[in-house]
């Protein structure tokens, strides 16, 4: 039979089994597909279900028809928005795959998808090498102990450097890279594939748009030469890792006999164990080399039972993620759910570990826009639901609360016999190995990034209010780095966010799913405010009300704490008022008084680490409950502005990497930016690593800046980091800013 028959053959057998549902859980592979902006994430997937079958042709970015991109600012726009799953079926097995955004305004969907794959594949440009992005995903990737693969993408390009790529991924990743190909290009620039394992040569077949490929062993002496030398490195390199491969190498004289498939077993050990990454090549734009890393992910990449299994306290009940809400028009919201435990049937009762129990409608196997109706998916898996209208995205869904409780328990028994058995062997780090898995497993609420932009939305007339606020709501489920907020002062609802391209993507969906056209103010720095000295007052507020009088007088303190909000004054002479006052008008204060918090007197930020202590209160009788509530937010008010705050600002944490002649220019700028150079450590021979924190109002365009005095040799990755007290100078700065007056 020819080789191009038989690989014909392979793809019918593909398309056949699409129809077959029976997968053990061995058989599926759950992975994130990562990397910088433009790197060819949604290039390569699309390459990925035409292959296996799923497409009929082929989507592409320039043309605004690929599958993953789905919403219509990602097809307009050419980029990743939100992350999206697709499932396929390759050589017997089942991939699902998530395909994440490349934008830093994005990185908390990311880091929801990342609980849900076992695995990555990292895109590389293969013209740009690693990029700021790829290091803030691949720090994520490294965050939730993902096994990695990385494909260096674009290797048809003229200025496309492997060799460069490998170097970065050792010195900028600290990753041990392991190249499992070579490229070739012809006179003409057609880019083919060395296979260094088996030392044999791949060619694409650009008529099939690269369906039908070839592979043939080399014979060519000196190309035969120069690949074993490279088989050699590759399997003296693992065997420094693989004990196995090492005896095997040693006891046999060599690396001439050992096997591909040793090869094969002691890489897929590394690659799981993330000691190395595996590298692929090729260029998914000219379909050249996507089916090979389609075969590497199986081979190398972990079946969902071979990650950690930190939801054993569950025993079969049922455990799931939920990492994303999609919008459908026909079905309305979908759950997106990775299934860590037990089965997910249709018609389930659920309970998320914020309380809420809610029922699973359909179920379905998810094609981006495109799902198939299923009746069950099991452990390891991922599926869509439809019926859930309280989860949000990071939630944790348990069967009962019976449930979660029991597996509370477990994990505790099995945390103190691990705890008894390290007794003898004290670690400091311990509790703290214990607190966050303990974290993990039963948060209650995901880790969403703090706002560090807000702008004001308005709708086209008020008669659009309630539905934007829905709209909002909705958005705000998918999506909870979106913040909502009321500014009862100018009366306009507040978006918060995490840049300019986060909030104009919400403005855009609201227009394109909602058919709401919002203005959007402009975009200003979320400063917050903060007390700097404990203050104390008394108000007496007395009104007449429609023939009844109203009175209250409220004693209130606000006193420096980062942990509780609200609290009784404990002193002997205020127990017996505070003793007397009812719950209910209890939680009306309280409320009052924590509303004001939300805008401070200078900018009007939100006023953080402040505690609200209620010393004393007075009530006339008959005074309504909205009379106490606002004489509690005005009596802080009062404090507040009597007493004046403070201004704490968003900060970044930026990583930079640069060669070593360049790092006194950068840090020369960087000290112009009110930085806080944490370290600057040496990273490989010729580079330097850089921490650094510092201020958001001073990055305004910083990747840019940093390319141009860098010339194009730095590159660099930012996280919020927290907000810090800014001093007295740098305050007026920011309200004249704020004010509009710079
Ligand atoms: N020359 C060349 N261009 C490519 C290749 N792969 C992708 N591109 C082009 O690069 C651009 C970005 O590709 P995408 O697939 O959208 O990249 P992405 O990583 O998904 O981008 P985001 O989702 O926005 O982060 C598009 O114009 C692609 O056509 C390739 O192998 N070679």
């Amino acid at each position: 039979m020819s080789l191009f028959r038989a690989i014909r053959l392979e793809l019918c057998k593909n398309l056949t089994n699409i129809h077959r549902r029976c997968f053990s859980t061995k058989d599926i592979r759950n992975i994130g597909i990562l990397a910088h902006i433009d790197a060819g994430k949604t290039t390569t997937t699309e390459r990925m279900l035409f292959y296996s079958g799923k497409t009929r042709s082929l989507g592409e970015v320039h043309r605004g028809n690929t599958v993953t991109d789905y919403l219509t600012q990602e097809r307009e726009r050419g980029i990743t928005i939100c992350s999206s799953a697709v499932t396929f079926h390759w050589k017997d097995k089942k991939i699902n795959l998530l395909d994440t955004p490349g934008h830093i305004d994005f990185t908390m969907e990311v880091e929801q998808s990342l609980y849900a794959v076992d695995g990555v594949v990292v895109v590389l440009d293969g013209t740009a090498g690693v990029e700021a992005q790829t290091m803030t995903v691949w720090s994520q990737a490294e965050k939730h102990r993902l096994p990695k693969i990385s494909f260096v993408n674009k290797m048809d390009r003229p200025d496309a450097d492997f060799d460069k790529c490998l170097i970065d991924l050792e010195t900028k990743l600290d990753a041990k890279p392991i190249s499992l190909q070579y490229p070739l290009k012809d006179s003409k620039g057609n880019l083919s594939i060395y296979d260094i394992i088996r030392l044999e040569h791949i060619t694409w077949n650009a008529q099939s748009l690269g369906r039908v490929y070839e592979s043939k062993p080399v014979t060519d002496e000196n190309t035969l030469l120069e690949l074993q030398d490279k088989r050699n490195a590759l399997i003296d390199q693992l065997s420094g890792i693989d004990d196995n491969l090492a005896d095997f190498v040693i006891s046999n004289d060599g690396f001439d006999k050992v096997t591909n498939d040793l090869i094969y077993t002691a890489l897929r050990q590394a690659t799981c164990h993330q000691k190395v990454v595996p590298v692929m090549l090729g260029s998914a734009y000219k379909n050249v080399g996507v089916q090979p890393l389609m075969d590497a992910v199986i081979q190398y990449l972990p079946h969902p039972n071979e990650r950690n299994q930190l939801y054993d306290c569950f025993e079969d009940d049922f455990v799931g993620k939920v990492f994303k809400i999609v919008h459908d028009k026909q079905r309305g919201p979908l759950t997106l759910v990775r299934i860590l435990r037990g089965d997910l049937k249709k018609s389930m009762r659920l309970t998320s570990t914020r309380g809420q129990s809610e029922v699973v409608g359909k179920m379905y196997e998810p094609l981006a826009d495109e799902y198939r109706e299923i009746q069950a998916a099991q452990a390891g898996d991922v599926a869509l639901c439809s019926g859930l209208k309280h989860t949000v995205t990071g939630d944790l869904l348990v069967t009962s609360t019976t449930s979660l409780k029991n597996a509370q328990k477990r994990l505790q028994k099995s945390l103190e016999k691990k705890t008894d058995v390290m007794a003898n062997n004290v670690d400091d780090g311990d509790d703290e190995v214990h607190a966050d898995l303990i974290n993990e497993i039963f948060s209650l609420e995901p880790q969403i990034p703090d706002a560090v932009y807000f702008c004001s939305i308005e709708p086209p007339s008020s008669a659009y209010q309630n539905a934007m606020e829905l709209a909002l709501k909705q958005l705000q489920r998918e999506d909870p780095s979106l913040r909502v907020s009321f500014d009862a002062v100018t009366g306009q609802t507040v978006l918060g966010g995490m840049g300019e391209l986060h909030m104009d993507i919400i403005k855009s969906r609201i227009l394109t799913e909602y058919k709401i056209e919002v203005d959007l103010g402009p975009l200003q720095i979320a400063y917050k405010e903060t007390i700097e000295n404990p203050a104390k007052t008394t108000l007496t507020m007395e009104k007449e009300i429609a023939g009844s009088k109203q009175s209250v007088t409220i004693t209130l303190e606000l006193v420096k704490d980062k942990k509780d909000i609200f609290s009784l004054d404990k002193s002997p002479e205020n127990t017996n008022n505070l003793l007397a006052i009812r719950p209910r008008t209890l939680q009306v204060i309280r409320k009052g008084c924590i509303s004001a918090l939300e805008r401070g007197p200078k900018v009007g930020g939100q006023v953080v680490e402040t505690q609200i202590k209620l010393h004393n209160i007075t009530i006339g009788r008959g005074t309504a409950d909205s009379f106490i509530m606002a004489a509690a937010a005005q009596c802080i008010q009062k404090i507040l502005t009597e007493n004046g705050t403070r201004l704490l600002e968003p900060i970044m944490s930026i990583q930079i990497v640069v060669p070593n002649e360049r790092t006194s220019g950068i840090l020369a700028d960087l000290g112009r930016r009110r930085a806080t150079i944490n370290d600057v450590m040496p990273k490989g021979d010729k580079n330097k690593l850089i921490l650094v924190n510092a201020p958001l109002a001073e990055l305004s365009n910083y990747s840019s800046i940093l390319r141009t005095i860098s010339s194009g040799t730095a590159s660099m990755t930012m996280q919020p980091y927290g907000f810090t007290v800014m001093n007295t100078n740098d305050e007026e700065t920011a309200i004249r800013r704020a004010q509009g007056f710079e």
